[in-house]
């Protein structure tokens, strides 16, 4: 498979990103890490600089030239720490950038200052600015544009000074700017190697969390399709209840169960009593809205445990588990007065809504849910015949309102 090529998002001269906000992310996400680098490497370069006042002592004694070195090299290396506490509490890789770039200059302008009051020690000198060209690309956390200006401002002041100072000859001042220049080329191409290198695996981090993040958005929103769609798989679309399908399954492992631990097992075969009539004084939607309090008025008389259905229609099957014939009964009871005293009663004039109910009761073992249907149906409409509005548990055990 052939990946397609990215556009080139890291400049190739300054090494940061094109996009400044983007740029500005990146150094938002290493700050924490460039201020405690930072602040470390201040303070070991300012040890460094100060610690070569024992070779000044060597070099010139107790002259003038060296109380004029070591309170200037006192005077950086208390620059060099402040600005590492200030960089360490309050530095802004992001922000203040100048803030970061502040000791680099300070440190430059110290070792400058060295020429003119060590000028016969120019050798080590060189060697001491090629050093700090190199730790100023590489040790001391920084941008490349910080990097190089600084860099180039302490090579150039140097040669400067050493031409002024040290009286260097024309082939010296070659020489040593060549030295410069290619401390200058490998810091600069070191740095700007690494600069790329990390915003490429940032961007890269980057990429990898966003998709990371979608596939978790669609995770969420296939989960979310899957619950809509088991949803209206199981449930009555007009009453929330389960349809007849997701019924037969649950009712049928209940009974199962039911005959497996020998618990009793009834079943309620609901039908609203002249339903068509309703429809057809009040409308259709009335209809509904009567399908639907009968359906919450269901699920409040029953227990958690009993499983309610939207047989069809005006139809409505209740499996009961653990329920013996006569608290099946008196359930059945209680649900029909709870429904003939609906509110909604209230808005249907001289029509009254009423239920009948058969109640079929599980033999011992037995496990057909088909047959304990057809059983309470069978009753149900036993119920209608003599006149509806009634539970019908067996002839003998009818009750009438
Ligand atoms: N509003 C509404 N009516 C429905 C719905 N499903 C079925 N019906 C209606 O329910 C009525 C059922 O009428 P019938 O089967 O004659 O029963 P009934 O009028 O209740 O008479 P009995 O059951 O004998 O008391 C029909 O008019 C159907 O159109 C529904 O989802 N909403």
């Amino acid at each position: 498979m052939v990946l397609p090529k990215r556009p080139e998002n890291v400049h190739w001269l300054t090494g940061q990103f094109r996009d400044a906000q983007k740029e500005r992310y990146y150094r938002d996400s290493i700050q924490a890490q460039v201020r405690f680098e930072t602040c470390l490497a201040l303070i070991l370069a300012a040890c460094i600089f100060g610690m070569f006042a024992i070779t000044d002592y060597f070099l010139l004694g107790l002259t003038r030239e060296y109380y004029l070195l070591v309170a200037m090299r006192i005077t950086v290396v208390s620059l060099s720490v402040i600005l590492a506490f200030i960089i360490a509490r309050w530095g802004s890789y992001s922000e203040r950038p100048w803030l970061h770039a502040l000791p680099l200059w300070i440190i430059a302008i110290g070792i400058i200052l060295i020429v003119p009051l060590r000028p016969e020690s120019l050798g080590s000198q060189v060697t001491a600015v090629a050093v700090a060209t190199m730790a100023f690309y590489l040790l001391i956390p920084n941008l490349l544009t910080v990097a190089t200006s600084a860099s180039l401002f302490l090579c150039v002041g140097f040669l400067v000074a050493a031409v002024e100072f040290a009286g260097i000859t024309p082939a010296v001042t070659l020489r040593i700017g060549l030295l410069m220049v290619m401390a200058n080329l490998v810091g600069f191409s070191a740095l700007l190697r690494l600069e790329n290198l990390q915003r490429k695996q940032f961007a890269l981090l980057q990429e990898e969390r966003e998709q990371n993040d979608h596939l978790l958005t669609e995770i969420a929103r296939r989960k979310s399709l899957e619950a809509q769609l088991r949803q209206l798989a199981e449930k009555d679309a007009l009453t929330g209840l389960n349809n007849r399908s997701h019924f037969m399954q649950r009712a049928g492992e209940l009974l199962q169960l039911a005959a497996a631990e020998k618990i009793p097992f009834s079943l309620f075969m609901v039908d609203v009593d002249h339903f068509k009539k309703i429809n057809d004084t009040l409308g259709h939607t009335h209809g509904d809205r009567v399908l639907k309090q009968i359906a919450e008025t269901l699920a409040d008389s029953m227990r958690p445990t009993d499983i309610i259905c939207r047989f069809g229609g005006e139809e409505f099957v209740v499996a009961l588990p653990d329920t013996a014939a006569d608290d099946a009964q008196l359930l059945a009871e209680c649900l029909r007065k709870n429904i003939a005293s609906l509110a909604l009663q209230d808005e249907m004039g001289e029509l009254m809504l009423s239920i009948t109910v058969g109640i079929a009761v599980a033999q011992d073992g037995e496990t057909d849910l088909e047959a304990l249907i057809k059983r309470a149906d069978d009753l149900l409409y036993t119920g209608k015949r003599d006149g509806r509005n009634r539970v019908v548990l067996a002839v003998d055990k009818a009750s009438n309102s």
